[in-house]
Formats: structure tokens, sequence, C-alpha cells
């Protein structure tokens, strides 16, 4: 059951308490759950999903995220049932399987590679036809999904076919850079591909719409509060020469609650509320807490540091289509029409978000060599830069802002997003008192290859944009950045560059016996019993992807963790 209401829960004693009801902690629900002797209550701070239509309509992911709003924290963070996969962009991508062999690598657990997580996907992906039922072959590779998981995939229902077709047509005129890859969640992403997206017959799906959905939510050991904010987690003891904590304080409505755990706590507040968490309760860098006038309770400097995310930059052009976004929101009838039609069968243009294709590039070893740079990408099947196309001179995924060029003309977009950040951010507190926003620093371009990759992307979109089918489709670009020298690219890079939202490894996992990192292998937090990270903060990588596919994948592997302990 989902209760709004503390006095309605039946207890506050459980097997487990989930912190976050998002991307990862629903997951974690559901398969605990599975288990009709396991007993679980999610604490969720957020509002409940229901009927919000900004999160049910893919197209009007450009509202949810456009200002302020109930949906989010201040810092764009998801404030919702479901977490960031109720108000995010809802491309999936995998990322590349190196990616994974990686986070294999350094934690020394095999199990989180990618021929071992592979099951892990299957169990979250059910994909699901297009709504508008159009002939799919050749825009995917059924091999490398399935059919049976939870969370809906689909190519779009609405493919945006002026603009699809320029870019189809792209790869066959320079196919050595822009080759099309029939499927970027194969493992091997580098190519241009279509967009797969967590959308199911046109409507967004979420962890909450598909791991709460109706034959789960109704499970009499699954227990989900809502408007219930985490402070800190309270009566610490140790067994073992292990901390441990017995329960977990959150407030609703003004008044403190604590929640009691009998068998573990299970941290899901992704990749800003989780290491805020484990700081206010004592977990972190000692002399920083101290500071604070937190009790330091297990020093563990690494929480909230190596906070990984990817910068964003955008070009666009004038064009002349006009089946763009631009046409549909600057134009009330055409606006009501796509409303209408989506209303009536969920098809048409409102069925998707404004995303087409994606490419996903190299730089090359001689290149980075004679620069002087090491690869930082996961191998060489590995992307460093990712562009995604869409029929909008706005961007889709992402909030007006600082770089995201408006217009009421008609235009198109490539974002670049710099895939593998060598530069660290942290997310810190700086007060004792648990509800004040933690700090989030994303510490971009602090390393020169970030800025070089940046670059390199530029360059290598506006050779794209030079391919012969673009010549009647292209009135302009909106911002000119040909023959730009490289001191005027790296202005115009660091002063529209933001947030791709990808923030991974605030809690990063590490091998059992490493001197850095938050958790083991297994998920739990060093130095502590029945205390676990299960969500995106434990990536010790930002995979070359967005992080919500790696996120599911997390938190189906660390289930199971949980389950094999219990058993
Ligand atoms: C604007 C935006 C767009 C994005 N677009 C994409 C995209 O298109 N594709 C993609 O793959 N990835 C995208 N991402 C990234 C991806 O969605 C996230 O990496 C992933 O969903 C994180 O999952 P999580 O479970 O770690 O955290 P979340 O899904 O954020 O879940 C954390 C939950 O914990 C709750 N919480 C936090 N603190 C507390 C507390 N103290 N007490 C109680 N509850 C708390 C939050 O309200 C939230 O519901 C986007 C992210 C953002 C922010």
């Amino acid at each position: 059951n989902i209760y709004e209401n503390v006095a309605d829960l039946p207890g506050l004693s459980y097997d487990f308490v989930i912190v976050g009801g998002g991307t990862a902690g629903n997951v974690v629900a559901n398969r605990l759950t599975e288990d009709p002797k396991f007993s679980v209550l999610v604490l969720e701070a957020g509002v409940s999903n229901e009927g919000v239509t900004d999160s049910i309509v893919p197209f009007f992911v450009e509202d949810l995220l456009a200002e302020p709003n109930i949906y989010e924290w201040k810092d764009l963070q998801a404030h919702i049932l479901g977490g960031c996969s109720a108000h995010n962009g809802m491309v999936y991508t995998r990322g590349s399987a190196e990616d994974y062999d990686r986070f294999a690598a350094v934690t020394r657990d095999e199990g989180w590679s990618w021929n071992r997580l592979l099951p892990y996907f299957f169990k979250n992906e059910k994909w699901t036809e297009p709504v508008d039922h159009h002939d799919t072959r050749g825009q995917f590779d059924p091999s490398v999904h399935s059919t049976e998981g939870i969370n809906a995939v689909s190519l779009a229902g609405f493919p945006w076919p002026v603009l699809s077709q320029h870019i189809i047509e792209g790869t066959k005129e320079l196919p050595d850079e822009w080759r099309f890859n029939l499927d970027m969640n194969s493992g091997k992403p580098l190519g241009l591909g279509w967009l797969q997206s967590t959308i199911g017959g046109g409507e967004r799906s979420t962890s909450a719409t598909s791991y709460l959905g109706p034959e789960f939510i109704q499970r009499q050991n699954l227990h989900v509060l809502l408007h219930a904010r985490v402070a800190k987690l309270v009566d610490s003891r140790h067994v073992d020469g292990k901390l441990t904590f017995g329960g977990v304080q959150f407030s609703q409505g003004g008044v403190l609650f604590t929640a009691n755990a009998a068998k573990e706590i299970i941290l899901s507040a992704g990749p800003v509320g989780t290491p805020a968490v484990l700081l206010h309760s004592g977990i972190g860098d000692k002399a920083t807490l101290m500071g604070l006038g937190i009790p330091a309770l297990l020093d563990l400097p690494s929480v909230g540091r190596n906070a990984s995310d990817q910068p964003l930059i955008e070009a666009g052009w004038f064009v002349n289509s006009t089946q763009t976004v631009e046409s549909i929101t600057q134009n009330v009838t055409r606006f009501n029409e796509a409303f209408a039609e989506w209303n009536r069968s969920h098809t048409g243009p409102f069925s998707t978000q404004a995303t087409t294709h994606i490419a996903w590039l190299r730089l090359d070893a001689e290149t980075l060599a004679s620069n002087n740079f090491t690869d930082p990408s996961a191998g060489p099947n590995s992307p460093h830069i990712e562009v995604p196309f869409g029929p909008s001179a706005s961007v889709s995924e992402v909030p007006s802002g600082p770089g995201a060029p408006a217009s009421s003309d008609n235009g198109m977009s490539a974002r670049m997003i710099i895939l593998n950040p060598v530069s660290r951010g942290s997310v810190t507190i700086n007060s004792s008192n648990p509800f004040d926003s933690p700090i989030i620093d994303v510490g971009f371009f602090q390393s020169d290859i970030d800025l070089f990759t940046a670059r390199q992307a530029v360059h290598k979109l506006l050779k794209f944009m030079k391919a012969p089918t673009w010549q009647n489709y292209i009135i302009a670009p909106i911002t000119n950045l040909e023959n730009l020298s490289d001191n005027a690219l790296d202005e115009f890079i660091r002063n529209t560059a933001r947030s791709a939202f990808h923030l991974v490894g605030t809690a990063a996992m590490s091998a059992k016996d490493a001197r850095y990192g938050v958790t083991d292998p297994d998920l739990l937090v060093k130095g502590a019993a029945g205390l676990r990270v299960i969500d995106a903060s434990v990536m010790p990588f930002v995979p070359s992807a967005h992080t919500q596919a790696a996120t599911y994948v997390i938190a189906e592997r660390g289930a199971d963790l949980v389950k094999e302990a219990w058993h």
C-alpha cells in the first residue's frame, strides 16, 4: 500500500527500511517483498506520482523540468515517487560492456561485469512495441532485449520522420565516424542509432508505475510512505566491531518519527540524498563532521567525494521544416490537436520526448597521445562523446537555462555530452541540520582533457553537419561555432556547459580491502553492518551513458545481494 499519512501506517517496525522511493529504491522494495517473509517500508520525501500529467505524458518532460516545482528538490533531483525515473528525460542507454567490466575490475567482483549483469538488465527491461506500431525492423536488435522484465522500454511511437531521414542519410554520407549502429544497447554503443526510451503505450514508465504497479503494491508486506523526509539513522551501537543502526528518523508534517529496521536499512536516496543522510548520521570525514558538531561514528572520508557528472553543451540550427517541437508548442491549434490525439490513443508527437537518435563517438588513440592525455574511457569500444539529436531549437531533456537556445522559429538541436569526465566534484553539508540543503559541486572542467574533449565534440559535430543531406534542411546556425579559436571555443564551452544530470559516485563501491570508497562490492557500507547503499551513488565511474539503466541494474543485483544475505 501507499500511504500519505504516517498515522495510517499499520506500524513502524519492519525487516527492511528503504530510504527513498526513487529509481533504485522501488526496485529493491519490489524484489525483497517477492518473499512474503520480508516486510519492507519505503520512506519517500516526495509527492505521489498519481495523475501527474507532466510526468505521464512523455512530451511534457520539458514542462516538468522547466522551473522549480513540487516534483523536484532545489537541485533538480526528483522529489516524487519514482524519483528521477518519474521526472527524467526517459532516455534508455546502458553504456558499454567495458563500463561494467571496469566496475568489476575496480571492485574485484566479477558480479559487476557486463556478462554477469545482463540477466539483470533483462529482469528490468520489458521491451514494448512503439505505440504507432510502425515497422521497427532495422531500428533495433531484438536479441539484446527482453520482453519479460518490468520496466517498459520502446522505440519512439512518433519518429519525427523529417529530421530522422536526414540523420540516417548523414550516416550513409559520412559512414566512417557516423556509421549506423543497429542497437546502441548491445554493449557496443559506438555509432549512431535510434533512441530507446522508458516509455510504454505512449506513457512514461517509471519505477513507481512499473515496480510498484497494481499487481505488486497490494502485497501485504510492502508499505510506502510519502512526504516522509529522512533526517538521519538512529539507535547506533556496535556489533562485532561494526557500527549498526536500529532505525531511521524521519519527519512528516514537521513531526519526527522513527522507523525500526530489524534486518537492514537500505539507502536509496540518490547521489545527493544518500551522502547527505550518511553525513548527518555521523558517517563521513571525521574532521569535517566534528567541525559541524556532528558526532563522528565512522570515519569514511570518501562519503560525498568522487562526485562524477557529465558536462553538456548544445548547438542548434534553424530549419526549413515545420515538423518541430516549436511548431506545436507555439501554435495553440496544433498543440490542442496533439494533446487530443494523445488523450484519445496515446499516439502522436506527445507519445515521445523529442530526441530521435543518439551518436556515440570516440577520440582516436593518436589524438589522445599527441596531446599527452590518458584515455579516460573504459576501453576501445566505449565512447568519449555522446550527441543526441532532436527536432527542437531548445532542449528536451533539460530545462532552459544558460546555453539553451530559445527561439520561436523551427529548429533542431544537437547536444554534446562529455561522457568520461576526469574532473571530480562533491556533495557535502555545511550544517548539522539534516533539513538544510546539501551543497553540490559538479566540479566541471578542472581537468584539461574534459575541455579538450568538449572542443573535439564541437569539431566532430560541425563536420557531420556538413554532410550533403543537411543542405536543404538547415537555414542557419543559432550560435555560429565555425572557425572559432580554441580560446573562443573554450569560453563558449565554459559559459554554456551545464549538467547532463548524471551525477554518480558519491558513495562509491570499491574492493573489499581498498582504503577508499564507501561500500564494499556487496554494497554494505564499509565498517558498518545492516546498512547498504543501493542507488546511483555507488557507481565508481559514470558509465558512458545516461544513468537510469545502470541504476536499475544496480538495484536489481543489489536486491539479490540482500536476499542472499538473509536466506
Ligand atoms: C533532470 C534529470 C534528467 C535526467 N534524464 C535522464 C535520462 O533521460 N535518462 C537516464 O538514463 N538518466 C537520466 N537522468 C539520471 C537518472 O534518472 C538518475 O541517475 C537515476 O534515476 C538515479 O536513481 P537513484 O535511484 O539513484 O535516485 P533517484 O531516482 O533520484 O531517487 C532518490 C529518491 O530518494 C528521495 N529522497 C532523497 N533524499 C531523501 C530523504 N532524506 N528522505 C526520503 N527520501 C529522500 C528522492 O525524493 C527520490 O525520490 C536524469 C536525471 C535528472 C535529474
